[in-house]
């Protein structure tokens, strides 16, 4: 008995103290509604899947350069009931990446991502925070960052001389004897695989894919393959392989992977971030509201004739002659590795595999498109649908020898 009243009287107060706080929580919605009165415009929707109908029949990048080509740079879908909002122009990135940086610094988590990145424990989809930001310093300063390319370089040259390289995994491992290098996260098993998985996802197919582009364009393109050849066999004559002290010197060969990274952004809608600003971010004169996932279309900006003139369609490597627009995160036209707090972390050990790549095609091999496929013109240069834009047909291709690869090369 005395326990009925007790349960009686504690439902009477959560009572009284919903109709209390029901005035406040309409004042809050209210308010948010208030706050988010501009929203970016966008096509129409249909009750359940939102926009999904007007993404069909093209690769979701394309499909939104499109959209946004009519609705605005900054345009709103829905994607059954999760607000997307699309930055398709180089002022649009800018707010993104750059003014409301810290508002946007933070990836989605819908349960798709939460059981594909374990958790978000690693760093390309953890939850903007102390635990990202001590694991992306672990990586940028031990595993990615100049210091280590430096020891890597140290380790190549003294090849054969009983100095052993130490590989991602074996750095991991001494930073966890070591108490953890002072991270500010326990760095147990579990945040090691989620972070060597991270960063195997995140930096092999994106090289391995722009290099497949690159070869397409080059193939395509023989008078720009010609240049190329002659400058890495110029730079390297007498040499048996492509050493990476070489690479700096191969000026045309950098500019041949910035307009393939300029057409074929490997991740061409970057990594979707999310809007923690509450109740909304404004941008451009709209409000993102909290919670709203925002994509910012790379390939659509690099191939914008707004900023890159009538041709920026075609691969033209000579436009980066005098190296005026980088991707180094500061112009905004131009970021296959996305900006500010969450950019790529891993450009500079990218870069040095990419050419170092290329540069050995080229230099001991000459190409040729197999027999019976004569007009490089007609190559298919399909994408496949994905977070990378691969390639959706295999690139096939003759090498013909010319500088004989050393055995352990
Ligand atoms: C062609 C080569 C590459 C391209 C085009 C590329 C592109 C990107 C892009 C667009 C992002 C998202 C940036 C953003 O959201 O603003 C990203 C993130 C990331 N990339 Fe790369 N990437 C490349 C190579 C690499 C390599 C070689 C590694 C490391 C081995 C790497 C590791 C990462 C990581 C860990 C992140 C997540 C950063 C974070 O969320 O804090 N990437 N990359």
């Amino acid at each position: 008995m005395v326990d009925q009243e007790h349960q009686f009287s504690r439902y009477h107060y959560l009572v009284l103290a919903a109709i209390l706080l029901l005035p406040l929580v309409v004042a809050k919605l209210r308010a948010r509604r208030k706050a988010c009165k501009n929203l970016p415009p966008g096509p129409w929707q249909l009750p359940v899947i939102g926009s999904l109908h007007h993404l069909v029949g093209a690769l979701p990048h394309r499909a939104m350069r499109d959209l946004a080509r009519r609705h605005g740079a900054l345009m709103l879908l829905r994607l059954g009931e999760l607000p997307v909002v699309v930055a398709s122009s180089p002022a649009a990135a800018r707010e993104v990446m750059r003014t409301h940086d810290a508002a946007f610094a933070t990836r989605p988590r819908t349960a798709t991502i939460r059981e594909l990145t374990r958790d978000g424990t690693g760093v390309a989809f953890a939850p903007h925070g102390e635990r990202w930001r001590a694991v992306r310093k672990l990586c940028v300063t031990e595993l990615l960052g100049a210091r280590r390319h430096k020891e890597r370089r140290a380790a190549a040259a003294g090849a054969g001389s009983g100095d052993e390289e130490e590989d991602l995994l074996d750095v991991l491992l001494r930073i966890q004897k070591d108490g953890g290098g002072g991270l500010q996260v326990p760095l147990d098993m579990g945040t090691l695989r989620a972070v060597i998985t991270d960063l195997f996802g995140a930096g092999s197919e994106t090289t391995a894919t722009t290099l497949q582009w690159a070869m397409a364009e080059l193939i395509r393109h023989p008078a720009a393959l010609r240049k190329s050849q002659e400058e890495v066999r110029r730079v390297l004559a007498g040499q048996s392989r492509v050493h990476e002290d070489a690479l700096p010197e191969l000026r045309y060969l950098h500019m041949v992977i910035k307009e393939t990274l300029r057409l074929h952004a490997a991740v061409p809608l970057l990594l979707p971030r999310e809007c923690q600003e509450d109740p909304s971010c404004r941008v451009l004169g709209h409000d993102v509201p909290k919670g709203a996932m925002v994509l910012v279309n790379a390939w659509a900006i690099g191939c914008d004739a707004a900023s890159w003139g009538p041709d920026a369609e075609e691969f033209r490597p000579e436009r980066f002659e005098g190296d005026v627009v980088d991707f180094r995160g500061s112009d905004f036209e131009f970021v296959p590795f996305g900006a500010g707090r969450r950019m790529c972390p891993g450009i500079t050990l990218g870069l040095a595999v990419m050419e170092m790549g290329l540069a050995s095609l080229l230099f001991h091999f000459d190409w040729e498109l197999p027999a019976g496929a004569t007009d490089p013109s007609e190559l298919d240069m399909e994408e496949a649908l994905g977070i990378t834009a691969r390639r959706k047909s295999d690139l096939w291709l003759i090498p013909r020898v010319r500088v004989p690869p050393p055995p352990n090369v």
